[in-house]
């Protein structure tokens, strides 16, 4: 496959409501989509970095940075368009995992149109739905977060994931568990804002029969996670902290979580991604696939993925507009049964729609092969 040359984009894609969590406020999101041309077909990925280097170091105007001046010409080297062969030659340039994604899976997503092969088959999914879960920021009170915890129970989210810092946690909890019963699937996500120090605190969260607790103590720290999940009964799942598969090998073996959640930007793209869930299914550890506000571009990916068979938890897929008013793809419908349909076409299976591309496209950047 010969790549003709490489587009960086940039789209601005203002959010339906502020997502607040305990790094911060998202209003928009200031997307870098990456477009792999070639004769016979164009790839898509998108970097899920976000603006500010808050939930990770990765920050969009850095990632745009390494692409353009590293990962692109590292690639531009190798003649081997093979997922793999991608991989290697963007081994030597350290870290920057969710760029390094979005071009390994744009070239993916090119190899695999010109081939007619779907994503989800590519990767092995054994599934044509997959449940979808919603996650739910930071509210201003708990009436409020009652009433939108009530509306996206209407639409039909089989579980609930409520955003948690000190000083939000269990009487937000203890309300929704109240109110919505013992059966609605909850879990919460703590972005780091605990430290060991207050385990006695979350164990006051083990009276909720949470399907789990998402990164409570900070993203480098598997001891101290270890010793956590011995003084709660609430599973802990690793969000930040999981980057590579043998982060999560590490983790698994120290006893630092019994729930991984994968987001194939945060460790380097779909094939770490798949290793990640391969690990886990063999040491029993459900895995379950986290969101990073994507367009219906990365959403495409991540529904592929979370088809595999070890997805056994309702991941972050929510439909497009929880997010986005006007999606850059055709959006992501929510069925009755609260399952999003996998991607069924060559590639991604979703392609921008170019006249919402055109609209939203802040800045383009051609760069030639
Ligand atoms: O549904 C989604 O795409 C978002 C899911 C979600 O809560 N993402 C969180 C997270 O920490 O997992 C996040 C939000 C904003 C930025 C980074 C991460």
């Amino acid at each position: 496959m010969k790549i003709t040359g490489i587009e960086l984009r940039r789209i601005a894609m203002p959010l339906v409501t502020p997502f607040r969590t305990s790094f911060g406020t998202e209003t928009a999101r200031d997307v870098l989509l990456v477009r792999v041309a070639t004769p016979d077909a164009e790839g898509w990925g998108e970097c899920v970095a976000m603006s500010e280097p808050l939930y990770s170091p990765e920050y969009v105007d850095g990632a745009a940075d390494v692409l353009r001046r590293f990962l692109i010409p590292a690639l531009a080297e190798t003649t081997d368009r093979s997922p793999y062969a991608v991989n290697r030659a963007m081994e030597p340039i350290k870290g920057h995992r969710m760029a390094k994604a979005a071009l390994e899976t744009a070239v993916l997503d090119a190899r695999l149109r010109a081939n007619g092969e779907s994503f989800a088959s590519f990767l092995g999914a054994t599934r044509d739905r997959v449940p979808c879960g919603v996650s739910i920021g930071i509210a201003d009170s708990i009436p409020h977060l009652l009433e939108v915890v009530q509306g996206y129970v209407d639409e039909g989210y089989v579980r609930v994931k409520l955003k948690i810092e000190p000083g939000w946690d269990v009487e937000p909890v203890a309300a929704v568990r109240e109110r919505f019963g013992d059966d609605l699937m909850l879990q919460v996500d703590a972005n780091a804002a605990y430290t060991l120090a207050d385990a006695r605190h979350l164990a006051r969260l083990d009276a909720f029969d949470l399907l789990l607790i998402e990164q409570p103590l900070a993203e480098d720290d598997l001891v101290q996670h270890a010793e956590l999940a011995r003084r709660i009964t609430t599973p802990v799942c690793l969000d930040e902290s999981i980057v590579s598969a043998s982060h999560a090998a590490a983790a698994i073996s120290l006893g630092a979580c019994s729930v991984i959640n994968i987001k194939p930007g945060r460790v380097g793209g779909y094939l770490e991604a798949r290793r990640i869930h391969d690990l886990c299914r063999a040491h029993g550890i459900a895995v379950w696939c986290g969101g990073m506000l994507e367009t219906g571009l990365g959403r495409a990916a991540n529904v592929a993925l979370a088809a595999l068979p070890g997805f056994t938890l309702p991941g972050d897929t929510s439909a497009s507009r929880r997010y986005f008013a006007t999606d850059v793809t055709e959006p992501f419908v929510l069925g009755d049964d609260g399952c999003l349909a996998v991607p069924t076409g060559p590639g991604l299976g979703v392609e921008p729609v170019p006249e919402i591309l055109k609209e939203v496209t802040v800045s383009t950047e051609w760069i030639p092969f």
